[in-house]
């Protein structure tokens, strides 16, 4: 091996080998090539071009206007902003209704982006899908729990598991999914000590958001994690930055001095 050798781009080898040493797994979004490259430098192991893209980034209301030609545009950006994370790629609404359509989302996904996986949100009937993909040598992080493309299904965005016949149907789910071929699994907002147990029994590493500590790793819509967000972000979130108020700072600061400017100064001036 070349002491010369940039950093190796990390594995879903890498991811279950942190699981099994007992070294939790770090995962954000991200949505464009900048971020990306910081979240890089700063030694993230998973990056998630999430469909979330589409309430943080694009405007919309919901996940559902998402189209795979976003995805491809942001996934591509995201990956070439970055050399060591393992870069994931949701597909969107819609892309992986069943398993023959999926897989043509997944493979223009992966040619078109260069990220090295897909995520699917989707419960038991996700389960031949995730094969299918596998088959084809494309790996699956599955998502369970609250899965936001279904938000008209479930009537909003509520933690899940809490009674026993739902613990009982996430737990069989997820066990389901680990037996299709999925590499790892998202535990969204799913009752702590139901997502410890499905940490325990399963074998993948399990990513939690909303769902406690004792998952195998954390992911986190990286505007919740900085503060760039207009409306409030979901109740786990325990933001570590306030990036909203840096810019209108900034911003002001700039309007005010463009405003007062009596002529043409250096730091005011339009090429
Ligand atoms: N900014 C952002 N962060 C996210 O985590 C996120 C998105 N957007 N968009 C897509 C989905 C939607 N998600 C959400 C959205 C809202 C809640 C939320 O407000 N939950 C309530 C609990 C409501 C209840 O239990 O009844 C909360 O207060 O946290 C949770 C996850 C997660 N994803
Ligand atoms: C919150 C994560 C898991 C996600 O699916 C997204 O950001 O789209
Ligand atoms: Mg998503």
């Amino acid at each position: 091996m070349s002491a010369n050798r940039p950093q190796a781009r990390l594995t879903i080898r890498n991811i279950q080998a942190l699981r099994d040493g007992g070294e939790r797994i770090a995962m954000l979004t991200a949505y464009d090539n900048v971020t990306a490259a910081v979240l890089d430098q700063a030694g993230i192991d998973i990056i998630l071009v999430g469909d979330s893209l589409g309430n943080v980034v694009l405007g919309h209301p919901t996940t559902l206007s998402v189209t795979l030609d976003d995805m491809i545009r942001h996934g591509a950006a995201v990956h070439r902003g970055t050399a060591r994370a393992l870069i994931i790629c949701d597909l969107p609404f819609g892309t992986a209704t069943d398993p023959e359509t999926a897989l043509r989302s997944a493979i223009t996904v992966l040619q078109q982006t260069g990220c090295q996986a897909v995520k699917i949100e989707g419960g038991a009937p996700a389960a031949p899908t995730i094969t299918r993909l596998r088959e084809q040598g494309i790996p699956v992080m599955a998502h369970i729990g609250l899965m936001p493309q279904a938000v008209h299904q479930l009537g909003g965005y509520y933690v899940h598991g809490k009674n026993a016949e739902s613990a009982e149907r996430l737990m069989e789910t997820a066990l389901a999914l680990q037996h299709a071929g999925a590499f790892a699994i998202v535990l969204e907002c799913i009752v702590p000590d139901l997502a410890a147990e499905i940490t325990r029994r399963l074998t993948i590493p399990t990513i939690g958001i909303g769902s406690g500590a004792a998952c195998s790793g954390q992911v986190l819509v990286v505007n919740d994690l900085i503060g760039l967000n207009i409306e409030r972000p979901p109740s786990f979130v325990v933001p570590r930055a306030d990036v909203a108020a840096v810019i209108r700072e900034a911003a002001c600061a700039y309007v005010a001095e463009v405003k007062n400017a009596s002529g043409q100064s250096k730091e005011t001036q339009v090429d």
